[in-house]
């Protein structure tokens, strides 16, 4: 366990951070949660943009070790301090696996959820179906991972599918009909319960109803 409590830099809307949070509450961490609110500018003063010149939250403080990027942040937790290596496994297949999904998430899924639903959130534009289409392409290729398997990179929940819930979580309090990639209607719910002991609906559930209530505004 860490000497001082883990800090992390966030807001709770913001998934990236919610995706470390769950993936801390997994590994019962406790985390030394610090808001950081990026729309009143607290992400650009001169103390945060030296501990982290891009700005970003989630950015975490592990007793002097700065790091951020969510994914990288997910993958540290659990190689620091995870009981067991469930979440990230070391087998280099398996973990390899689950590179591959946390980056088809990082450049590919989520991306094109934030090309489609950042302008309708935060600049109040209309619904683009070109990049609608785009990103239910990402989702076709997240149900065809899911083809014959319970989790996103195999047999057992790891970091990739937490990460992943979390664009499905959102997606969900928006009223994005998803039912036709059926493998990740039923995934989302094997997910849910899974993550449900550790505060899923606390985090996640209520971190994407804030987002969907940008979305009502407009
Ligand atoms: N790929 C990064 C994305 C981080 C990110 O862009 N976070 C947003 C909030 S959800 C942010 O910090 N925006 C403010 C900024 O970039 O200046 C991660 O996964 O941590």
């Amino acid at each position: 366990m860490p000497v001082q409590p883990i800090k992390l830099y966030y807001l709770p809307p913001s998934p990236p951070c919610r995706a470390v949070m769950m993936t801390a509450r997994v590994l019962e961490l406790d985390l030394h949660l610090i808001t950081t609110n990026i729309m009143n500018g607290e992400h650009m003063t001169p103390e945060y943009l030296k501990m982290n010149p891009q700005h970003t939250i989630p950015t975490m403080d592990d007793n002097g070790f700065i790091l951020w990027e969510s994914r990288a942040i997910q993958t540290y937790l659990v190689n620091a301090y995870g009981k067991d290596d469930s979440l990230y496994p070391k087998n280099p297949r398996q973990r390899a696996i689950i590179d591959q999904r946390l980056n088809f998430d990082l450049g590919t899924l989520y991306l094109r959820y934030l090309n489609l639903y950042t302008p309708i959130l935060f600049r109040g534009e209309a619904y683009d179906q070109e990049k609608a289409d785009k990103f239910d392409e990402a989702l076709g290729w997240l149900n065809t991972f899911l083809d014959g398997r319970p989790f996103v990179a195999g047999e057992n929940m790891t970091v990739a599918d937490i990460t992943i819930v979390v664009t499905i979580t959102n997606i969900d309090a928006f009223g994005y009909d998803f039912s036709s990639h059926e493998n990740i209607a039923k995934w989302f719910e094997r997910t849910k319960k899974m993550l449900e002991p550790y505060g899923y609906d606390e985090i996640d559930v209520t971190g994407a109803k804030m987002l969907a209530s940008f979305l009502k505004k407009e």
